[in-house]
């Protein structure tokens, strides 16, 4: 069996040596079984009725149109915490430069002349004085992967850090610091905070969450980071609010021509994950999520179906999706009763208007295997199956 990738923009090279030569080939044609891509836009795309999965090396899926892909049983993934450090990091060194005049005292420097460049930094140095963030409320918005890391570390750099995140997963709540004070209302941290950092995903209900309402919330003296998604953030309203004396400055990871060149606001080109080793994170974890879906109909990190993992152990194994409804497994156990087959194993998991199952029979032929995934796609709401040949075993 070989599958054949389309890639979007820049994937790193360990990510894609995961993919064998011998099985998986790249855009070598328009019918892809896999989609591999960073931040290309999908939502205009028609999907080839071959794609059984997008992988997105990278947290965030609002480039990708996920509710239609679900509908076409389109498995979508994601690398949660790839990237995460990455983006930490530069938060970090972003609020750190919002305090000191780091980069206009450098420039200075360099524009400097004469034989007493000593005499004239001493004399000068005091334009470029700046502030510390010890002792500094920092309120961060969304406590996952990224969110957490970087209220862990603001705490360790001194900081009084508040964090508001309602749906919380235990699993990062279990990585939080008891010294990071838990907020259950957002007006809280707003009101409360000098910096504020926003780490949610972009979904229809987050669009603005930080809009002329919220900036009225803050402190006068706040900074604002956004590293998350531009539409977050009201951009027209942070705008008139710092031209107000409303809020002090804003440094966002997203451009926009109205943001650009205004002196209170820093705009970076999308640099979050832009470093070699998140970049190599993200492409070997979607690439080894797509290669173990395609393989083996595993799902882990999917943000559309639910994670299913069976030991693959017979030599032809179906993959079903389907609409989550009342005695579809039923009808897929009596088709295959009426072919007289015995299951081996059998592993079902619904997710929202979804289901998947994963059906190992003991002992089919190809023919056998393919006849049973015709016999199956008749029935009612099931939406894609597939065979899976299993990578070494062979048909008894
Ligand atoms: N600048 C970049 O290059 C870059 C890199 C990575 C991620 N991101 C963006 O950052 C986002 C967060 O990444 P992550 O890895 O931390 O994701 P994550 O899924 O681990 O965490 C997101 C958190 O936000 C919380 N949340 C959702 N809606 C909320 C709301 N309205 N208020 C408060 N909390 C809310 C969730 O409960 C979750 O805990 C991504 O979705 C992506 O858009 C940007
Ligand atoms: O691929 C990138 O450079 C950015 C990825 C980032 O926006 C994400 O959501 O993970």
């Amino acid at each position: 069996m070989t599958y054949d990738i389309k890639i979007f923009n820049e994937i790193a090279a360990e990510g894609l040596q995961r993919f064998d030569q011998a099985h998986y080939t790249f855009n070598a044609g328009k019918t892809p079984d896999a989609i591999l891509l960073r931040s290309q836009k999908l939502h205009d795309y028609t999907f080839p009725e071959s794609v059984l999965a997008v992988a997105r090396a990278g947290a965030g899926t609002n480039n990708i149109p996920v509710e239609r892909c679900t509908e076409q049983g389109i498995v979508v993934f994601n690398t949660p915490g790839a990237n995460a450090n990455a983006v930490k990091e530069l938060v970090l060194a972003n609020l750190l430069l919002s305090v000191r005049p780091i980069l206009a005292g450098a420039n200075w420097v360099n524009s400097l002349t004469g034989d007493n460049i000593e005499e004239q930094v001493e004399a000068n140095k005091k334009t470029f004085a700046g502030n510390e963030l010890e002792g500094k409320k920092l309120g961060v918005i969304g406590l996952g992967a990224i969110g957490s890391m970087i209220a862990n570390d603001a705490y360790r750099l001194g900081m009084d850090v508040s964090g508001y995140d309602p749906f919380v997963s235990v699993d990062t709540a279990w990585n939080i610091s008891r010294r990071v004070k838990r907020v259950l209302d957002l007006d809280e941290l707003l009101a409360d905070s000098d910096f504020i950092t926003i780490h949610v995903p972009l979904t229809e209900k987050n669009h603005h969450l930080i809009g002329a309402d919220e900036l009225a919330k803050m402190k006068n003296s706040a900074v604002l980071l956004n590293f998350a998604r531009g539409e977050l953030v009201d951009s027209q309203a942070v705008i008139r609010a710092i031209d107000n004396g409303q809020l002090k400055s804003y440094i966002t990871d997203f451009a926009e021509p109205d943001l650009l060149r205004h002196d209170k606001i820093i705009v970076l080109p999308h640099l979050g994950a832009s470093t070699s080793e998140a970049e190599t994170n993200c492409a070997k974890m979607a690439a080894s999520t797509l290669k173990t879906y395609l393989e083996t109909g595993n799902i882990k990190c999917s943000v559309n179906f639910p994670a299913v993992e069976m030991v693959f152990r017979v030599p032809y194994r179906i993959a079903i999706i389907n609409r989550n409804v009342p005695n579809l497994i039923g009808a897929v156990t009596s088709t295959v009763a009426e072919k007289g087959y015995n299951i081996d194993n059998l592993s079902n998991r619904s997710r929202g208007d979804f289901a998947y199952t994963l059906l190992d029979i003991n002992d089919l032929t190809a023919e056998q295997a393919q006849s049973l995934v015709d016999d199956i796609r008749q029935l009612d709401n099931v939406v894609r199956v597939r065979a899976i040949k299993h990578p070494t075993l062979e048909e008894a």
